[in-house]
């Protein structure tokens, strides 16, 4: 948005609400300008703005929509190619080449659209079913009581008061009203990493339009980094806020963003799987295509003598060699996958290559709580530092819960925090007031929140509640309980101080509370003369320790299931989690992930790393407890490193950087917005099982590609090579540019029925992966078999007919038959389903090996330079195909 010099949006679409987000306005400006309160609109007036600025969502016609997908098809290299071809075909006047190839692009561009289109159909309405809503403040009438309330993302209006917290999206641009510990990502918008802090300064400081020295204005990022200002496209990392939208739909800065320039994709990482693979493999074919055309002059031309007339034979053999259908049947058979997910798993796939890198996945790392775990945790039990059970301790941990949760105004607490506001110590929060609070984040792992009692306000006293290790090297001194002391004056005046062997003793406790598989907050409380400032992390020290809290949370149904499934598919599964190494271990154990998951190696273990050492950690290490979101993501980054192909299923905003840097981002049911809208497949049920459905369909998807890409490439290489030799070796053109081209466009239809092969579970127990080396591998090996089968055929004719027609007749039915046995010999699972290919495939072969013996007794056969054949030549093909068969069976064998 361009901001005016008085600091006013400048520019603003007819329905555009009052320009009320100028940066330098006070809150209290704002509302006004917004007819807006603190409090949140009516009904009614929230019902009038919808109708007068419209819904809440980007514009994107259906149009533009269309065509961006029709212009995205087009952009794949061999697509591409072919039209380079095609040009050069028009410019040699060789206008049935050009038309074949308008018609193949056509036509693949067709296909691959509808495939898109119909795998997004297919998961539309599991998308409604998770969709984000915001948290908004409402009143039934004018003077009736504010209440909070979810509604859909759409129908957040200008001067609506929403509420913010951990892992929601910003859902329009607001202004904040009140904040704590707020962080935002906002890398969507401005391309930062790291999150960033946000709070309501009353007086902002005045924006200086960059403007000056003859340059442009810039356009839009220059509100970005308002400390006051939220906006659509960020997350909510940590902390919570209660702001006012003053922009929805396509007046936010984003949308306008995206008006003015090209879309800002979503940074990752590194090139996933399915870019390694596919694209890599894609490159070699296009090298290997390149070079035909001049090698099929250059032969000609050294051999033969024959010059520029050669040209369209040799643009016909390089559009042959091209396997322009590849896009097709990559995107035919991930949609058909994802289709299939979406309708019998409940999964819903975002993004389609990540379909093919869940098969290719050798490693899913798995976030513990809420994922591996309920996040329904149970309160088990409070201690003192001694040990005895101790109720002072809960009512502490309950006060922290209830001041943090309320003076943060998060939209909804937190679980550990819910299941201390239901014990009955939570009942005893009267005695206080609230004054601050310093949310939980997952850098620090722990909530402050400061009370005052009532006629004490120069005191006031800071409750921290958090992971055992943080919370006790905050601690200074440690309590000698007393009976009922929360009510006691003074908190503690005859706390005792901490000593180092203490310090260690407690940590062992929290830690064998740990390993029985529960999970341990420390509790701690600190007494500070008021004063004017703001309360900070900083202010996090010299405390008292008071004791531990203990919590049950139980293992979702199906997660032990879904480990089991995944380790029969070859998948290893490591945990991240930013819980205990004790806890985590032992569900770890209880979930039986391997014979014994080892030790756990932590956050800290992790800093001491570089990044090689810990390449060569992650790949032993199963659990890694203690971890910051950035250790998570690099552990999965030094996985990929290491070669393996990896997954992260995980449900929290500290599992944003690791969904982002793995290959495959998962997420369960419960996740947070955020995290739905970053990852990659999104499983809608509550059934963790789905992931290895999700594995099964993207090998089979996988699966299919690969059969392609072995029977395209060894019946495509096999005919260049012989192309070269019987030009070198006969007085005619060995095949003419039409029949090349015939034969090409009967190949593509019968290869797309490879799209429909549904390889059964037997033939996808290891991680699928197509490796480029691999693949250039079985190219020589199938691609000389197939050149061999077409010289011996050369020898037949030679022996069998005379002249070039009968020539061209015999190669064309040899091609077509041996098309088809390799369609059939070369599938993936082939072995492993004897006597079930499916209904597309027979139908393909049948037609190929039908067309191939009938064309050349057609009248069509004289159109494309065809003469009749002798019995005794059927006869000999019959003696060449059955050793090409044999060859070709004992080949994959080997390989395989
Ligand atoms: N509301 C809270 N108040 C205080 N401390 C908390 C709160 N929530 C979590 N903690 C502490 O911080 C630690 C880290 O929390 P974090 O959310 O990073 O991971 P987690 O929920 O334990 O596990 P996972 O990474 O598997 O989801 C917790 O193990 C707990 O000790
Ligand atoms: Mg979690």
């Amino acid at each position: 948005m361009a901001w005016g010099r008085d600091g006013q949006a400048a520019v603003l679409p007819a329905a555009a609400p009052p320009p009320a987000a100028g940066p330098g306005l006070t809150r209290l400006e704002v509302l006004r300008r917004l007819d807006a309160g603190p409090r949140g609109l009516t009904d009614a007036e929230a019902d009038g703005r919808l109708a007068r600025y419209g819904e809440n969502h980007l514009p994107e016609s259906r149009t533009t929509r269309g065509l961006l997908r029709v212009a995205r098809s087009l952009r794949d290299p061999f697509t591409m190619m072919l039209l380079v071809l095609g040009a050069v075909s028009a410019v040699v006047a060789s206008w049935g080449t050009a038309c074949v190839i308008t018609v193949l692009v056509a036509v693949s561009c067709a296909l691959r659209t509808t495939g898109e289109i119909r795998a997004e159909r297919a998961s539309a309405a599991l998308r409604e079913l998770v969709a984000g809503t915001a948290t908004v403040r409402r009143r039934g009438r004018p003077d009736g009581p504010a209440a909070t309330r979810e509604v859909p993302v759409e129908q957040v209006v200008p001067g609506d008061v929403v509420c913010l917290g951990p892992g929601d999206l910003v859902p329009a641009d607001v202004r904040l009203l009140g904040a704590a510990g707020l962080t935002v990502h906002q890398g969507m918008l401005t391309g930062e990493s790291a999150p960033v802090a946000k709070h309501p300064v009353e007086v902002p400081v005045a924006v200086i339009p960059r403007q000056g020295g003859g340059q442009p204005p810039v356009p839009e990022l220059s509100g970005f980094h308002h400390p006051h200002l939220c906006f659509q496209g960020s997350s909510v990392a940590s902390g919570s806020a209660t702001a006012v939208v003053v922009a929805t739909g396509a007046a936010t800065q984003f949308a306008r963003g995206q008006a003015a320039g090209p879309r800002r994709r979503r940074p990752r990482a590194a090139p996933t799987a399915f870019d390694r693979s596919v694209d890599g493999i894609s490159w070699i074919l296009i090298r290997f295509m390149l070079l035909t055309p001049p090698l099929v002059l250059m032969a000609n031309a050294a051999v033969r003598g024959r010059g520029l007339e050669t040209l369209p034979f040799a643009v016909a053999v390089a559009v042959g060699m091209t396997p322009e259908m590849l896009p097709v049947i990559v995107t035919t058979a991930l949609s058909r996958g994802s289709a299939r997910l979406a309708r019998e798993s409940d999964v819903i796939v975002r993004r389609l290559p990540a379909l093919h890198d869940a098969g290719a996945m050798d490693v899913l790392c798995v976030d513990k709580t809420g994922t591996l775990t309920q996040d329904r945790p149970i309160v088990d039990g409070a201690a003192d530092p001694y040990g005895r059970p101790d109720p002072a301790v809960l009512r502490w941990a309950a006060l922290n819960s209830w001041w943090t949760v309320h003076l943060a105004e998060l939209p909804e607490p937190d679980p550990l925090d819910e299941a201390l506001l239901g014990t009955d110590s939570a009942a005893d929060d009267t005695g206080f007031d609230g004054v601050d609070a310093l949310p939980f984040d997952p850098e620090r792992r722990i909530a402050t929140a400061v009370v005052s009692r009532p006629g004490a306000w120069a005191r006031h006293i800071l409750v921290t509640k958090g992971a055992a290790a943080e919370v006790l090297e905050r601690c200074t001194r440690l309590r000698v309980p007393e009976p009922e002391e929360c009510g006691a004056s003074l908190p503690f005046p005859d706390a005792v101080p901490l000593d180092a062997a203490t310090r260690a003793d407690l940590l062992t406790r929290a830690a064998a509370h740990a390993e029985e598989g529960l999970r341990v907050l420390a509790v701690a409380v600190a007494e500070r003369r008021a004063g004017g400032d703001a309360y900070t992390p900083e202010d996090e020290r010299d405390l008292v320790f008071v004791g531990f809290v203990t919590f049950h949370d139980a293992v979702a149904d199906t997660a032990a299931d879904a480990l089991g499934a995944l380790s029969e598919r070859g998948i290893t599964v490591k945990v991240l989690t930013g819980d205990h190494p004790g806890t985590a271990v032992r569900i770890c154990r209880s979930l039986g992930l391997g014979p014994d998951p080892g030790a756990a190696v932590t956050g800290r273990d992790i800093d001491a790393l570089d990044d090689d050492a810990l390449t060569k950690l992650a790949r032993t290490t199963t659990v890694f407890a203690r971890c910051t979101p950035a250790h998570k993501a690099r552990v999965v980054t030094a996985l990929r490193r290491a070669g393996h192909t990896t997954g992260f299923l995980g449900d929290g905003v500290n599992d944003l950087p690791a969904l982002r840097a793995a290959d495959v981002g998962m997420c369960p049911r419960g996740a947070v917005d955020v995290a739905r809208e970053t990852c990659d497949v999104v499983l809608a049920s509550k059934d963790l099982t789905a992931i290895d459905r999700t594995v099964a369909e993207g090998r089979r998807s996988s699966g299919n590609v690969a059969s392609y890409l072995r029977v395209t490439i060894s019946s495509n290489l096999g005919n260049v090579i012989a192309m070269l030799v019987a030009g070198a070796i006969l007085p005619f053109l060995p095949m003419l540019p039409a029949q090349v081209l015939v034969q090409n466009l009967l190949f593509d239809i019968a290869q797309l029925a490879l799209a429909f092969d549904n390889p059964p579970d037997a033939a996808l127990r290891r991680p699928l992966m197509l490796r480029p080396d691999r693949f250039l591998r079985f190219v020589t090996a199938y691609g000389s078999l197939n050149a061999a089968a077409d010289i011996a055929t050369f020898g037949v004719l030679w022996w069998a007919t005379d002249g070039d027609d009968p020539f061209h007749a015999g190669w064309f039915t040899e091609n077509l038959l041996t098309q088809a046995l390799v369609i059939t010999l070369l599938r993936t699972g082939r072995r492993a389903a004897e006597g079930r290919t499916p209904g597309p495939i027979r139908l393909a072969t049948a037609g190929l090996a039908a067309i191939g013996l009938a064309v050349p007794i057609t009248p069509l056969a004289p159109l494309l330079g065809m003469g009749t054949l002798p019995l005794r030549y059927y006869a000999a093909l019959g003696v060449v195909l059955t050793a090409y068969a044999t060859a070709l069976a004992l080949t994959r064998k080997r390989r395989q």
